[in-house]
């Protein structure tokens, strides 16, 4: 079996160290082991960065963007290589993983631009004799720590406008999921990033969290994945006044207008449901319906979730993969088990299945003391409840610890202005269920975290700003 290995300062190490074995959730068979790495190389890897910073940062933009270019063409040359070793480490669906290199790409594409684009400001003195000018210049070593939902794009979403800025980055992927961000940094060690501009290391996710929240020398820590932990971090950064992007849970409101256009609605929960087998912290976690389109909304949505095929990713026309554990597993039957003990009924699926497979589930009649109307599932599992007014939906779906994504499905423009200004929430998909694209900032109100990724939001998470006032 494959030994994969981490990489710091230009060189791949890590074959000595005790193993960690990366399963197939589909298979629950080893695909590879990579390297238990713990502080000492946590330390190793900041040294790199902080060693190659200020070369990095002395480039002119274009200099930069012309490697962010050449790794972007290279990325894309490999998508359906990444793509299949994302499938086997991670579960989704083939389609969906070249879908995410190609998304993850769209963040080294577009960065490369931005970066040409970090402008400053000259602003009016109060003296004759002064000039005020503002300018923006790189944080410094940027730590990255990445969840397995998503092994390829949340990593780009971060280095793309690090190295665009002018940061080095050290980087932790989910122990989940390593290869496939060993195949991007491979990639970018072929376009010719300069060593230690990009480190990787794995291991234990405390031991490397810890030293690097500890470094002084580490001025920026960027993470994506569950609240908890993220909260964790941010009290630690504390200590050394990190700047801080949190990308943390989500739970999903979908509301259902009694004038949307039902077609449209169906297809958007099952985007925005489905999609990763439903472990995304955007997806769908609940579905207020009009108490007048109930029936029919109903009927339509469990004609279109029938249809969605269940397998090994790798296989032609899988629609939903297995979960990553079988923790995962157990959450989404525990709160399909609270959904029925509290009076839901399962209109589809709920039904146990072999290793971490889930059947796409919906469950009717729910209500809000149900642990899957406030607790964030992060699988296959979509429960469907109805309302009155606009008021009511509005106050429900503001009801949540989570502000990350809302849905909305109305044809009355007004309305749809009116439900978009009133959700608290950082991203509101308006009649479409699949809202997240590189040049819009994706991040959440609340508990859902803190800071933007993507466009020109993105890249100013990675600046310092600076004014010079200037007397003559
Ligand atoms: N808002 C967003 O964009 C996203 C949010 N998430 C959230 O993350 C969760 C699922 O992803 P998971 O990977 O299970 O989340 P997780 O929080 O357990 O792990 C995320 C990353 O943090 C690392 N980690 C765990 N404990 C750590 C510690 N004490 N110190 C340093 N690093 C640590 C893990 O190894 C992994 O690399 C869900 O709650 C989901 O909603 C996941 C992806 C995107
Ligand atoms: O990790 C996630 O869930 C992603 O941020 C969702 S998306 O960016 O692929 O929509």
């Amino acid at each position: 079996m494959q030994q994969y290995e981490m990489f710091v300062g230009g060189k791949w190490f890590g074959r000595g160290l005790e193993q960690i074995e990366v399963i197939n959730p589909a298979t629950n068979e080893p695909i590879g082991t990579i390297p238990k790495g713990g502080k000492e190389e946590a330390k190793q890897a900041v040294d790199a960065a902080h060693d190659a910073l200020k070369e990095w940062a002395a480039r002119t933009a274009e200099d930069r963007s012309s490697y962010l270019v050449k790794w972007h063409e290279l990325i894309k040359e490999e998508r359906e290589t990444i793509g299949k070793v994302m499938t086997e480490e991670q579960g989704k669906p083939l389609k969906e993983a070249i879908g995410e290199v190609d998304y993850a790409n769209g963040f080294i594409s577009w960065y490369a631009e931005e970066g040409k684009r970090i402008y400053g400001d000259i602003i009016p003195a109060s003296h004759p004799n002064k000039r005020i000018f503002v300018q923006k210049q790189p944080v410094g070593v940027v730590a990255a720590i990445t969840p397995w939902n998503f092994p390829a794009a949340m990593i780009t979403r971060k280095v793309g406008p690090a190295l665009a800025a002018g940061c080095t980055v050290v980087i932790k992927p989910a122990t989940q999921t390593p290869l496939t961000a060993f195949k991007l940094v491979e990639l970018a060690e072929k376009a010719g990033i300069p060593k230690g501009v990009i480190n990787i290391v794995t291991g234990s996710s405390s031991q490397i969290g810890k030293a690097w929240n500890d470094d002084s020398r580490v001025r920026k820590l960027t993470f994506t994945g569950s609240t908890e932990v993220g909260k964790l971090l941010m009290k630690d950064a504390a200590d050394t006044m990190k700047k801080i992007s949190l990308e943390l849970g989500g739970h999903a409101p979908f509301v259902v207008m009694e004038d949307a256009d039902l077609d449209k609605a169906v297809a958007g929960v099952v985007a925005s449901k489905f999609r990763n087998a439903g472990q995304t912290c955007v997806c769908t976690n609940r579905v207020y319906v009009h108490e007048s389109i109930k029936d029919i909304f109903q009927a339509k949505l469990t004609e279109a979730v029938s249809k969605l095929k269940i397998g090994n990713g790798l296989e032609e026309g899988t629609d939903i993969g297995p979960l990553i554990d079988q923790g995962a597993v157990d959450k989404v039957n525990e709160q399909v088990k609270d959904a029925v003990s509290k009076g839901g009924n399962v209109a589809l699926g709920g039904k146990n299945l072999e290793g971490l497979y889930v059947e796409p589930t919906i469950v009717l009649d729910a209500t809000d003391d149900m642990l899957c109307m406030y607790e964030e599932t992060f699988g296959p599992l979509v429960p469907v409840t109805t309302f009155k007014d606009e008021e009511e939906v509005i106050e429900r779906a503001n009801n949540s610890p989570f502000g990350l994504a809302a849905y909305v499905f109305t044809e009355n423009i007004g309305r749809a202005i009116r439900i978009s200004a009133a959700l608290e929430y950082g991203i509101v998909g308006l009649n479409d269920g699949a809202p997240s694209t590189p040049q819009a900032p994706f991040g959440g109100f609340k508990e859902s975290g803190l800071g933007r990724e993507g466009g020109y939001y993105g890249i100013e998470e990675f600046l310092e700003t600076k004014y010079i006032s200037l007397a003559f």
